[in-house]
């Protein structure tokens, strides 16, 4: 059994996971992270006790699972390497540097980055990398990605990572062979639409997202699949790769 701390309780995503992840037999949710001086420190959600100090909670799991803001974040990572501790980050928005003191991490502690822990998402994003290598050359790619008007980043982490994974099946450049554009509007849920135009005709492969539970039941199904791993940086393709027989 995995012992996880969940950050942001009381988010979109953190009150989904740690739901899910505390009626599931193969997670022992050992506490959860809140915002410091929120209301809720101190209190139980789902019977789990919220703090708002990790480095007070962190020696009682093996892993953190942490969707939150790219500040916490950053801070859950560095703590997560001072005490060997395993981290999921689903996390969007991060520059550069920041994506790189993640992989740094992952050379020390067990890492998963993943802006889309959707089992279809990632099932799609296979897809995509034949779709990619089959028409490079011939067509233009663009990458639409909606989201409710409080999403703080653009293109989306779903976005880029699909751009990334199409670039790299096709030896294409993401920056510049594709193309990403993004609505930001009402309470628009998750949505990713790929075109792929060509001259006559065109492709449209889209995935929509009714609600955040998907998102939640692929991070505790990372969660499992984490444990016993050693130091290294892990994706949601290890993660449904057993299941794809990919
Ligand atoms: N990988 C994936 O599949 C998915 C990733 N995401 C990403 O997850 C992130 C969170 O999204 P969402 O849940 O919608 O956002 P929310 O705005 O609903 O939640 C953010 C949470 O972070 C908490 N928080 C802020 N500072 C701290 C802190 N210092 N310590 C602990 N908690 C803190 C906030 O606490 P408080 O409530 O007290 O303000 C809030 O609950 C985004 O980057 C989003 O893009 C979203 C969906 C799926
Ligand atoms: O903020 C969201 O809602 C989501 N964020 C992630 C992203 O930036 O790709 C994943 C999913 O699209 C939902």
């Amino acid at each position: 059994m995995v012992k996880v701390i969940i950050t942001a309780p009381k988010g979109k995503m953190g009150s989904l996971i740690l739901k899910e992840a505390a009626g599931r037999p193969s997670l022992d949710v050992a506490g959860a992270l809140g915002r410091p001086g929120a209301d809720y420190i101190g209190t139980e959600i789902c019977g789990v006790k919220v703090s708002g100090d990790l480095e007070q909670i962190i020696d009682q799991c093996d892993l953190v699972i942490d969707f939150s803001t790219v500040e916490n974040s950053m801070a859950v990572l560095r703590s997560c390497v001072a005490h060997g501790k395993g981290l999921i980050c689903g996390t969007t928005g991060f520059t550069d540097e920041q994506e790189a003191e993640f992989r740094k991490a992952a050379e020390t502690i067990p890492m998963m980055r993943a802006s889309n822990t959707s089992y279809m998402v990632n099932v799609l994003s296979k897809m995509l990398e034949l779709g990619a290598r089959a028409l490079s050359g011939l067509c233009d790619i663009d990458i639409l990605d909606m989201h409710d008007r409080k999403k703080k980043d653009a293109p989306s982490g779903t976005a880029k990572e699909l751009g990334d994974s199409m670039a790299k099946a096709a030896r294409l450049s993401p920056e510049t062979d594709i193309t990403y554009h993004s609505l930001r509007a009402g309470d628009i849920s998750s949505t990713h639409t790929v075109f792929f135009t060509g001259f006559g005709e065109r492709i449209e492969v889209t995935h929509r997202a009714y609600n955040w539970e998907c998102f939640a039941n692929g991070a505790c199904e990372a969660a499992r699949f984490m444990e016993g791993k050693g130091p290294g940086s892990y994706t949601m393709s290890d993660v449904i790769a057993g299941e794809m027989a990919l």
